[in-house]
C-alpha cells in the first residue's frame, strides 16, 4: 500500500475507523485487508473498479454485511459489539444513499419525507415536521416538488429527493454509493455540488463512492483508490492527479 499521509489526518477526530477489515462471500475473498479513517467533517473519496468491494465496504460500515475479520469504530462505538438497539440509535446518524436511491412510488414527495423523519425522531411537532421537510427540500433545490409523485420526477429529481430524504435526520455520517450514476454530465455536476452543500450546511463526515472521476475531483477532499481487496493508494485529488502510476492514470485520464 502507497500511503501519503497528511498532516489533518494526523491530528483530526477520525468519525470512522476502520483496521484490517475482511469479508468473503463463500470463496470469493472480497476485502482482504482494508484500514482506513474518516476524518471529522472531509469528503473521503473511495475509487476502485467495479467488484472491488465498494459497496461491500459501505455495507460492513452500518452492519448491513457482517465482517469476517478486523474492526470498524464509528463515531467511538466498535459496530461489532452493539446490540441491535444500539446498532438501531447508530444507524439513525448516518445516512446512506443508495444507488438505486429508491422512493416509495405509492407516496408523494412529502409523505416519502415524512416517513423517516416521524420513526426517528418522535418527539417533533407537525409544525416541525412541515418546517424541516421544506427546510430540506429548498436545500436540494426542489421546494415546489412537495406533492408530487416520484414517477412526475426527472432521474435527478429523484435523486436529489433520495438525498432530501437522507438528510432531513440531521445525519452526522453521510455514505454515498455512487450518486451521480446514470446522471448526465450537468445533472451529475449539480448532485456533486449538493454533496458540498450538504457537507458545509449539516458539517458532515463522507465517504463517497464513485466511478465518476468529475464527482470525485468535484468533492474529494481525500481519495482512497481499493485495489484486489485492499487499499491501494491514499492522498489528495492533486497527489492522484500527479500520479506516474499506470493504474492511477487509468483512472484520472
Ligand atoms: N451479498 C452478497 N453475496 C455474495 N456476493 C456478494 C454480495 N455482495 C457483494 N458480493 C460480491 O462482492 C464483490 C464486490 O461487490 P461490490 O458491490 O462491493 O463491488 P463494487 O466495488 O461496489 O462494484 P461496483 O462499482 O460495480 O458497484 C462482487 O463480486 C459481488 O458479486
Amino acid at each position: 500500500m502507497n500511503t501519503i499521509q497528511t498532516d489533518t489526518e494526523v491530528t483530526a477526530k477520525h468519525v470512522i475507523e476502520i483496521n484490517n477489515l475482511k469479508k468473503s462471500f463463500g470463496t470469493q475473498l472480497v476485502l482482504k485487508d482494508v484500514s482506513l479513517k474518516l476524518i471529522n467533517g472531509e469528503n473521503l473519496v473511495v475509487l476502485g473498479k467495479s467488484g472491488t468491494g465498494k459497496s461491500v465496504l459501505i455495507k460492513c460500515i452500518v452492519r448491513l454485511l457482517n465482517p469476517d475479520g478486523g474492526t470498524i469504530q464509528v463515531l467511538g462505538e466498535n459496530i461489532s459489539t452493539l446490540n441491535s438497539d444500539r446498532l438501531g440509535e447508530l444507524r439513525q446518524k448516518i445516512g446512506f444513499l443508495f444507488q438505486s436511491g429508491a422512493l416509495y412510488d405509492s407516496m408523494t414527495v412529502k409523505e416519502n419525507l415524512e416517513f423517516p423523519l416521524r420513526r426517528i425522531r418522535k418527539n417533533l411537532t407537525e409544525k416541525e415536521i412541515s418546517e424541516k421537510i421544506i427546510e430540506v427540500l429548498e436545500n436540494v433545490g426542489l421546494a415546489d416538488a412537495l406533492n408530487k409523485m416520484p414517477s412526475q420526477l426527472s432521474g435527478g429529481m429523484r435523486k436529489r429527493i433520495s438525498l432530501a430524504r437522507t438528510i432531513v435526520i440531521d445525519p452526522m455520517i453521510m455514505l454515498y454509493d455512487e450518486p451521480t450514476t446514470g446522471l448526465d454530465p450537468v445533472t451529475s455536476d449539480e448532485i456533486s455540488g449538493l454533496i458540498n452543500d450538504i457537507q458545509k450546511r449539516y458539517k458532515t463526515s463522507s465517504i463517497i463512492i464513485t466511478h465518476d472521476i468529475e464527482c470525485a475531483r468535484n468533492t474529494a477532499n481525500r481519495i482512497i483508490m481499493l485495489k484486489d481487496g485492499e487499499v491501494y493508494l491514499v492522498g489528495s485529488l492533486e497527489e492522484f492527479e500527479q500520479s506516474s502510476d499506470p493504474i492511477i492514470q487509468s483512472f484520472f485520464k
